[in-house]
C-alpha cells in the first residue's frame, strides 16, 4: 500500500535462524566435571602408555627395570629377565611366526632405532644436506617408526617443508653407507612421508624349487617365484602382456618355464592354449614341446605366418566380443591363449628379410595392443631392450628386468624414475640368476623377486605330465581353475 510520502511498505522477511544446538555435555551439572575430567585424563594416559609401550618397548622397559632394582634389588631383576628370556625361547620353539611378530621384531626394531638411526640421524641429515636452516631455525627430517625385518630396516621419515622424495633418492648411496647397509631404496608413502629400505642382506640368494605340479590356476595371479618379502611372485596374464628382459644367463628360461609349470593343469584341461615361437631352433621351447598347442622353431616365414594367424584370431574374437564382454572369461567357452616368444628380437629386429621383419612386428603389435579383452597374452623374452630392437615396449603392461648390463637398460625396461626408486637390475649378481625387478603399469612401486628354478629333472616331470594328454574339447565346467 502506498504511504503518504510516496514510498511503499514492504513486509520484512521472516527470521530464519536455526535454534542453536548445544553439545550435550554443556547441559551436565557443573559438579559432574569432577568425575568426567579425571576419568578422561586417566583414559588418555593409559592409551598413551599403551602406544608408547607398543612403539618403544625398550625405552619404557628401562625405567621399569630401575624401579625393580630400587625396590627389590638386582637379583630379582636378573630372575625376571631370565624368566622373560626362557618364556620367549619357549614361545619361539612353539610358534615362531607369532613370537617374531609380537616380541622379537619389536625389540629388534627398537634396538636398531636407538643404536643405529637415532644415534646418527642428526649428523647424517646435516652432512647429506637433507636438513636445512631458515632464519636461524634448523629444519631436520623427523625419524619416525623403524621396523626391522632382519634382512632390511624400514625407516619412516617425515620430510622437511619444500623437500621432495628425489632429494632422498639422489642420496641413496650415502644413506646406505652412513647407516651401515648394503643398499638403500626410497618409497613414497604419502605426502611428506617417505620410507627408506635399508638392506643388509639379500633374502633371494637361495634358488627356489618349483611347487608341486598341478593345483588351482588363477590367470590373474600366476605364481612364478617369490618376492623378497617372502610373498608369492604373482604374474598377471589375464588382461596383461609380459616382457621379460635379461642378458644371456640372467634366467629368462626360469621365468618362462615357471609360467608354463603353473599353467600346466589348465593347459592339460584345455582351458589355456600355449603357442610358442623359438627362433633359437627349439633350444628352449623344444625342452617340452607337448605343452604347446602350436610351436615353431625358427624366425622365418613359418613363424611369421603363425604370428599373423594369431593376430587375425585376436581381431576376429575382439569383433565378436565387442559390446558383449570387456575381458575374456572362461564362461565364453574359448581357451585363453598365451603366446610365448623366446627371442623376440630375432623376429622383429635381427630378421634379415625386411618384409618378414615388418610383418612379424605388425602381428606382435596387434596381439599385444588388442589381445587383452579377447584373452590373448604375450610373454616375450628378449636380451636387448633398446628401442631399435623392441620399439613397442610400452605395449607390454608388465615388464620384468632380470640382470642387465647398464643402468640405461633398466630405464628402458622399467620406465623412467623406477631405477632411482631402487630397482637396480644392473646390480643383480651373476650368482643369482632368476632374480628380477618387476614393474606393472598402474603400480608405482617396482617389486624384486626370484623365479623358481625349473631344473632339467623338473622339465622331465613336465614332459611326463603332458605326455599322456590328449587334445580335449574346451571344458564346460573346468575344475580347479579360477580366472
Ligand atoms: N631361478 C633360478 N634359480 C637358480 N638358477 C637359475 C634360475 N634361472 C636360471 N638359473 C640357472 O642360470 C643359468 C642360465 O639360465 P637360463 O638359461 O634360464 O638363462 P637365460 O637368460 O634364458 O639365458 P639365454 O638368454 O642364454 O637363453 C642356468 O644354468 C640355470 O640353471
Amino acid at each position: 500500500m502506498p504511504r503518504p510520502d510516496g514510498s511503499r511498505w514492504v513486509d520484512p522477511a521472516p527470521l530464519e535462524v536455526a535454534r542453536p544446538r548445544l553439545p550435550w555435555w554443556v547441559l551436565l551439572p557443573w559438579w559432574s566435571l569432577w568425575i568426567v575430567v579425571p576419568t578422561a585424563l586417566v583414559v588418555l594416559l593409559v592409551r598413551l602408555a599403551v602406544r608408547l609401550l607398543h612403539r618403544y618397548p625398550l625405552v619404557l622397559l628401562l625405567p621399569a627395570g630401575l624401579v625393580v632394582v630400587r625396590w627389590w634389588g638386582w637379583s630379582v631383576l636378573v630372575l625376571v629377565l631370565l624368566v622373560l628370556v626362557a618364556g620367549v625361547l619357549i614361545w619361539w620353539g612353539l610358534h615362531q611366526v607369532s613370537c617374531w611378530r609380537l616380541v622379537v621384531r619389536p625389540v629388534l626394531s627398537q634396538w636398531r632405532r636407538a643404536s643405529v638411526y637415532a644415534f646418527r640421524w642428526r649428523t647424517t641429515m646435516r652432512l647429506a644436506n637433507l636438513a636445512n636452516r631458515d632464519r636461524g631455525r634448523e629444519y631436520l627430517p623427523r625419524l619416525r617408526v623403524v621396523r626391522s625385518e632382519g634382512w632390511r630396516d624400514r625407516v619412516r621419515v617425515r620430510m622437511i617443508p619444500a623437500q621432495s622424495p628425489e632429494a632422498w633418492e639422489l642420496r641413496r648411496d650415502s644413506l646406505a653407507h652412513s647407516f651401515g647397509a648394503r643398499s638403500c631404496r626410497v618409497r613414497v608413502l604419502r605426502p611428506r612421508v617417505v620410507e627408506l629400505d635399508l638392506i643388509h642382506r639379500d633374502p633371494l640368494v637361495r634358488p627356489l624349487s618349483v611347487s608341486v605340479l598341478g593345483g588351482v590356476v588363477d590367470l590373474k595371479r600366476v605364481v612364478v617365484g617369490r618376492t623378497e618379502n617372502g610373498k608369492p611372485w604373482r604374474l598377471r596374464l589375464l588382461g596383461s602382456q609380459v616382457l621379460v628382459v635379461g642378458v644371456p644367463g640372467a634366467g629368462k628360461g626360469s621365468v618362462l618355464w615357471s609360467v608354463v609349470w603353473q599353467l600346466a593343469p589348465a593347459v592339460r584341461d584345455g582351458l589355456v592354449r600355449l603357442v610358442g615361437v623359438d627362433p633359437k631352433g627349439g633350444m628352449e621351447l623344444g625342452q617340452c614341446p607337448d605343452a604347446f598347442d602350436r610351436v615353431v622353431y625358427d624366425s622365418g616365414p613359418e613363424a611369421v605366418a603363425l604370428l599373423e594367424e594369431i593376430a587375425a584370431e585376436v581381431k576376429e574374437r575382439a569383433a565378436r566380443y565387442r559390446g558383449v564382454r570387456r575381458l575374456w572369461a572362461r564362461s565364453g567357452g574359448e581357451p585363453f591363449t598365451v603366446l610365448v616368444i623366446d627371442e623376440l628380437a630375432d623376429l622383429i629386429a635381427y630378421q634379415p628379410d625386411r618384409q618378414l621383419r615388418e610383418r612379424a612386428s605388425r602381428a606382435v603389435q596387434t596381439i599385444t595392443s588388442q589381445g587383452r579383452a579377447p584373452g590373448y597374452a604375450v610373454v616375450g623374452l628378449v636380451q636387448d631392450p633398446r628401442k631399435e630392437v623392441v620399439g613397442f615396449r610400452h605395449l607390454f603392461t608388465t615388464r620384468v628386468a632380470l640382470r642387465l648390463d647398464e643402468p640405461q637398460q633398466v630405464d628402458m625396461v622399467l620406465g623412467d624414475g623406477v631405477r632411482q626408486r631402487g630397482a637396480a637390475a644392473h646390480e643383480i649378481s651373476e650368482s643369482t640368476p632368476g632374480v628380477a625387478w618387476m614393474k606393472e603399469d598402474g603400480r608405482r612401486e617396482p617389486e624384486r623377486a626370484r623365479a623358481f628354478h625349473v631344473t632339467d629333472s623338473d622339465l622331465a616331470r613336465l614332459r611326463e605330465y603332458f605326455r599322456p594328454a590328449e587334445v580335449r574339447p574346451f571344458p564346460a565346467r573346468p575344475e580347479g581353475v579360477a580366472a
